[in-house]
């Protein structure tokens, strides 16, 4: 269960910004709603332990993640929290399932070859497991972004504006990914958006105004 308690954040000079009280059951999927400047950002920064709000407290599996050390929050967020941005960030002196691998290390697990390639093979793209991410297209780098944040089976699973930038059938497609991957590996999803297009895929809203 993930859970929003009291949490406000002020930027200085600037008003707080005050976010409604929220609880996501396991395996929930949720679309963040909102306008430019309503505070997607700031929120799915508070929620992915990027940033400590002024006030309030965030729990994730029972966990109060701003009560952790900087590094076991390091640690909890590889761990527990996949995130997938508007543009896949890869490192692109690795292969594919190099970068799979680096995401396991990095959340202090044991390398899981076998996972990686189950993953990959989910998204249908374990042929391009050994290439290098210049050669592969937009659409396929995509998703080898949801193969990354769901390889260590997160709890949570947060996409940024992934359809945004997207075509009708591209932003349908990939939210397709994402809802199946989030069933697949029972994570929570959350979605934020300013994408109207993608409101009638979900039966739970929470918006900012
Ligand atoms: N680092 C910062 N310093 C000062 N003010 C900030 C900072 N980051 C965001 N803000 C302000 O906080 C408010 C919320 O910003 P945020 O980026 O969370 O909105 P958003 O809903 O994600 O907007 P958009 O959809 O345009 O990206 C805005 O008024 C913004 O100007």
């Amino acid at each position: 269960m993930i859970e929003l308690k009291s949490v406000a954040h002020t930027y200085s000079g600037t008003q707080a910004i005050k976010f409604r009280d929220w609880k996501i059951n396991n395996g929930e999927q949720w679309l963040l709603l909102g306008g430019s400047g309503s505070g997607k950002t700031t929120l799915l920064h508070i929620l992915t332990g990027i940033l400590k709000p002024e006030i309030g407290k965030v729990f994730i599996e029972d966990t109060s993640i701003y009560e952790l050390t900087s590094r076991k929050l390091d640690q909890f967020r590889g761990r527990h929290i996949g995130i997938i941005f508007q543009r896949p960030h890869l490192i692109k002196s690795l292969t594919i399932a190099e970068n799979l691998i680096l995401a396991q290390t990095f959340a202090g697990l044991k390398t899981d070859q076998e996972r990686v390639t189950e993953v990959l093979a989910s998204l249908d793209i374990d042929h391009k497991m050994h290439a290098y991410p210049a050669t592969l297209s937009q659409g396929q780098l995509q998703r080898v972004s949801i193969a990354r944040a769901v390889v260590n089976r997160p709890a949570l699973l947060i996409a940024d504006e992934p359809t945004s930038s997207l075509d009708d059938k591209n932003a349908f497609a990939v939210l397709d990914l994402l809802l199946q991957q989030s069933g697949l590996n029972q994570a929570t999803l959350v979605v934020a958006t300013h994408d109207k297009r993608v409101k009638d895929a979900f039966t739970n809203t929470y918006e900012l105004i």
